[in-house]
């Protein structure tokens, strides 16, 4: 408090407040559908998605029209007939906090509103050195650290959305396979919105650099307790021992013959030496960054949420 003024850039809400938010926003959303989006795991239900998810894709929407019309008027001013350039979304958090399950159901969600139809999804993994590459430089033990990612490709790809270029390629990343896929590619075509999902997104750039998002319109951090994250990490890694490890594409199909104490342990090692030393140096830090941290319980459910207004 300053002179009276409340001067704290976070406003944080429960819930129930929040869920006030979606005034008349109509779920577009089936429990099928749903079904579809909802990653390994994750436990979300539709009263979620009424709660929590529709206010944020209303509050996205306006955001998405308030910067439209900060575009047009750039534009006049400058006399140019550009087209709008694609709204960037970034989605930020720990691994296996369930960042793919939102930026999934953000895709669906946003893209079922008149004023931006055409939505597009990219994950960071896409941006991640080959392992080759990893193994020469001798840090594959360090997958989803910063220096594991090719980040001037990265900044480049978002670059070239961000300017309109009408197509646009990404490498595409196998979690079955561990690896980039050799000679695969996806490509955004001039998007209304571009999702930008990724442990690393809010990370700052080097000096005289730019970082990915310094071209976001609007950011997102899911957050929750370490020793959550961590439950939900060891509970994911033995239902995929028991799912996609089975395959025999899998990269982790060896682990399928250990026994469920012996898996247990080996996810924990995993976890702490990698996922969790990576979340607290590297991840957390950025969560002040963010627009919108949505802040998860102990059961994956979305308990608060806290938006910056200044
Ligand atoms: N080893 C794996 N095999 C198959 N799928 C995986 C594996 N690890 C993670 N995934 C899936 O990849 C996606 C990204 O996971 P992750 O990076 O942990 O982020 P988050 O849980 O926040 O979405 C999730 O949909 C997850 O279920
Ligand atoms: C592929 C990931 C680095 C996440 O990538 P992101 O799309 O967030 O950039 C991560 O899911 C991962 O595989 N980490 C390595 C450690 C582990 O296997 O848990």
């Amino acid at each position: 408090m300053a002179n009276g003024w409340d001067t704290t850039p976070y406003v944080e809400l429960s819930r129930a407040q929040w869920s006030e938010l979606r005034k008349n926003t109509p779920l577009t959303l089936t429990e099928e559908e749903l079904e579809e989006l909802r990653g390994v795991d994750d436990p979300i239900d539709l009263t979620e998605v009424t709660d929590v998810y529709l206010p944020l894709t209303r509050l996205l929407n306006l955001h998405f029209t308030g910067s439209r019309q900060r575009n047009a008027a750039l534009n006049t001013f400058l006399g140019t007939g550009r087209e709008p350039a694609p709204y960037i979304l970034g989605i930020a958090g720990s691994v296996a906090v369930g960042k793919s399950t939102t930026a999934r159901l953000l895709h669906t969600l946003l893209a079922r509103w008149p004023e931006h139809p055409r939505v597009e999804l990219i994950t960071t993994d896409s941006f991640l050195y080959p392992n080759k590459v990893l193994s020469e430089r001798d840090i594959m033990h360090r997958k989803g650290f910063p220096e594991s990612y090719d980040r001037r490709a990265l900044v480049r790809f978002v670059a070239d959305v961000k300017a309109g270029v009408p197509e646009v390629g990404a490498p595409v990343y196998s979690h079955l396979e561990y690896d980039i896929v050799p000679g695969a590619a996806q490509t955004v075509r001039h998007p209304d919105i571009l999702i930008v999902e990724g442990l690393n997104v809010l990370q700052p750039a080097p000096p005289a650099a730019l970082a990915v998002n310094d071209y976001f319109d609007f950011s997102i951090y899911v957050d929750a307790r370490t020793e959550h994250v961590r439950e939900w990490y060891v509970d994911r890694f033995h239902k995929l021992r028991r799912t996609a490890f089975e395959d025999p594409k899998s990269y982790f199909r060896r682990l399928t013959e250990l026994s469920e104490e012996e898996a247990t342990a080996f996810a924990k090692d995993v976890w702490r030496d990698i996922n969790e030393r990576n979340l607290v140096d590297n991840i957390a830090p950025t969560r002040g960054r963010a627009d919108l941290v949505l802040h998860k319980g102990s059961d994956h459910s979305i308990r608060k949420v806290r938006l910056r207004r200044g």
